[in-house]
């Protein structure tokens, strides 16, 4: 702890411990406990509305909590001696002085806050923008904006890294180097915490989920867990069949359940795919299809947070 600022044991931890905030009328977020690990990207998940930028920017000190605390390597944001040598922010696609290049931006935030002009070269190499550097913010596509934000949030070297919504406006080639880029700070041992709506490309990207709706905690834990939690024991088959009800007939004595799926396919849960194959064998069923369909994130997710309105 040689900063007063880290322990070897809370360092680039994030603890929200019963945190609520009361807005006039809504309660934005309701006593939400969580924790997130360093080494790891974690996706924090709600439907609209659910209060996720409200609870990270408690956790930044933008917006204080009506009760609860929100601590980072054990310390509240606003206790941070040099915060942004601590943590790294994006809250929104990042806004610059229009007539200013790239790298003025940065360097201009370094001088702010006391880094050496050299990391504003250093961030924005590490984000890719280096051949963008000289040229005005104004004519950045919003790509290059969401690196610069990005580039912004690096300059301290951060041990924790929050981001709300990256994604946004990236094409399929700059979601997939955000991906790398974020997935490289985890295994360099920071904390990457990292709201959005593309459930696909968190499946993809996240280590761990935090999944809140209507201000409340409904599910954390490692991707993998929380999906196999939501299976109820199996996966689901899809077979297709011209000889639907003899199938149907033959499942059933194996005790499955047995849906349509209102596109000519039947859902089978409750056995595997080779049970379904030995039971249409064994009735002289022909198969046009038999496919295993694990759950993915977006399906398990809409499942959580069904019936949790979140416009409210
Ligand atoms: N300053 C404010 N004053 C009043 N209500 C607010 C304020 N900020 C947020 N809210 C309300 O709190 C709730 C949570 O909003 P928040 O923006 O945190 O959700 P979110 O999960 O980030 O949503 P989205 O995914 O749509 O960005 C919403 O009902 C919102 O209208």
């Amino acid at each position: 702890m040689s900063d007063g600022q880290r322990s070897p044991t809370s360092d680039g931890q994030i603890v929200v411990s019963g945190l609520t905030k009361q807005y006039r009328n809504v309660r934005a977020v309701n006593n939400l406990s969580f924790t997130i690990e360093p080494g790891r990207v974690t996706g924090f998940l709600g439907p609209n509305g659910a209060g996720k930028t409200t609870t990270l920017r408690m956790l930044l000190n933008l917006v204080t909590p009506t009760s609860g605390t929100a601590t980072i390597s054990g310390h509240r944001y606003a206790d941070l001696t040099e915060p942004l040598r601590h943590v790294g922010a994006v809250l929104e696609a990042s806004s610059a002085h229009k007539g200013r290049t790239g790298i003025n931006h940065l360097r201009v935030i370094c001088a702010a806050a006391g880094l050496p002009k050299r990391r504003a070269d250093e961030a924005l190499a590490l984000v890719g923008l280096t051949p963008a550097a000289k040229r005005k913010f104004k004519g950045y596509s919003l790509g290059m904006k969401q690196r610069l934000g990005i580039a912004a949030a690096m300059l301290g070297d951060p041990r924790v890294l929050i981001l709300d919504e990256p994604a946004n406006g990236l094409d399929p080639e700059g979601i997939r180097w955000m991906r790398g880029f974020l997935k490289g700070l985890a295994h360099e041992g920071r904390t990457v915490l990292v709201s959005s709506h593309l459930l696909s490309e968190m499946q993809l990207l996240a280590d761990d989920v935090v999944i809140i709706a209507a201000g409340q905690l409904v599910r954390q834990g490692p991707v993998e867990q929380v999906i196999g939690s939501m299976t109820h024991g199996g996966a689901r088959v899809r077979v297709r069949t011209p000889h639907a009800e003899a199938l149907v007939t033959a499942l059933k004595a194996q005790n499955a359940t047995v849906d349509a799926d209102g596109q000519g396919a039947l859902i089978v849960t409750g056995v595997d795919a080779p049970t379904v194959g030995r039971a249409a064998l064994g009735a002289g069923v022909e198969l046009h299809e038999l496919t295993t369909e694990r759950p993915d994130l977006e399906g398990v997710f809409l499942e959580l947070t069904a019936g949790k309105a979140g416009i409210r």
